[in-house]
């Protein structure tokens, strides 16, 4: 898979070059959670139906930490991750739009134009609540008329699960509330987070986030142990062995009574 940083450069780049015909998949994808997989999953098919390659459109960061001026904005992977489970479902190119004030204001026909065209998508996937463009006016409903009918679209169903939509802020909440149990079933796999040792304790790293204060029984290469954790950042971890210097765990299951991080 090839991953491309698509600032203004890059694209201006692009239009000077005989590019290739794709399937496009949009969206921010953060956790790649079962409705993210639904969603790439039906872009694959499209893309082999056609025989072209399958194409992702990302943004960074976080369309809320620029929109909303949230700073503290509580993502579930960082890019490097989410590149790899891109690679392994199949992604032949990965785009990662810069997501800025500059790129927030294009009209959703200037975006399609200037982004979608230029890169030479011919069939869009995406979720029935995908939005583009400016006051995130754009949908898939009229996505093809912006295309001039150049592209045409899948709009993904919504998935669901005990009567709400999967998606990341769902996920995030279940992890506020300490369920990690219920977080793994949304995401199709244990939540996975890097740890890296700061003397007797280890604090996250960049871009995960921790579940509630509390103990919990987490997975680590094979081996189940339990950690506690003890602030948002800050995760204790038992053991009589040297402490490595960084761990990735995989969340199981909470094993006190609940906390919450205020
Ligand atoms: C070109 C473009 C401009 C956008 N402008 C806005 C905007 O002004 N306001 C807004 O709330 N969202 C805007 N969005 C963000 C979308 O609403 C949405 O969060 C983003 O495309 C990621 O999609 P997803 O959340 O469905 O994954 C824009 C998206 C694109 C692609
Ligand atoms: N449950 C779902 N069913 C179908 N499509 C989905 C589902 N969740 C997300 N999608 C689609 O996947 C793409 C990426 O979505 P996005 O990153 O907005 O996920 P999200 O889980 O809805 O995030 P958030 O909760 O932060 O809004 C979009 O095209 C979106 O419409």
């Amino acid at each position: 898979m090839k991953t491309i940083v698509l600032n203004e450069e890059e694209l201006h780049g692009v239009l000077g070059k005989n590019i290739e015909s794709c399937v496009m998949a949009l969206g921010f994808f953060d956790g790649l959670h079962l409705g993210h997989q639904e969603v790439i999953r039906q872009a694959k098919v499209e893309a082999n139906k056609r025989n072209l390659p399958l194409a992702i459109m990302s943004f960074f960061p976080h369309p809320k930490t620029v929109l909303m001026k949230r700073s503290d904005f509580p993502y579930l992977m960082p890019l490097e991750e989410k590149k790899k489970r891109m690679s392994s479902l199949g992604v032949d190119l990965f785009y990662v739009v810069p997501f800025n004030h500059a790129f927030a204001s294009l009209s959703p026909e200037v975006f399609v134009k200037q982004y979608l065209l230029t890169l030479g998508v011919k069939h869009a996937v995406a979720g029935f609540d995908f939005h583009y463009g400016n006051k995130g006016v754009g949908h898939m409903a009229r996505l093809a008329t912006d295309s001039g009918y150049q592209i045409t679209t899948t709009s993904v169903s919504k998935l669901s699960r005990n009567g709400l939509k999967i998606s990341s802020s769902y996920i995030r909440s279940c992890l506020q509330q300490g369920e990690v149990d219920l977080a793994n079933a949304l995401l199709g796999r244990p939540y996975q987070v890097k740890l890296q040792r700061n003397g007797s304790t280890y604090w996250v790293k960049p871009f995960y986030t921790l579940p509630a204060l509390g103990e919990y029984e987490v997975n680590c290469q094979g081996d189940m142990h339990t950690v506690k954790v003890l602030s948002k950042e800050e995760v204790e971890w038992q053991s009589n062995k040297t402490l490595p210097k960084e761990l990735s765990i995989h969340w199981l299951k909470k094993t006190d009574a609940k906390e919450q991080i205020s």
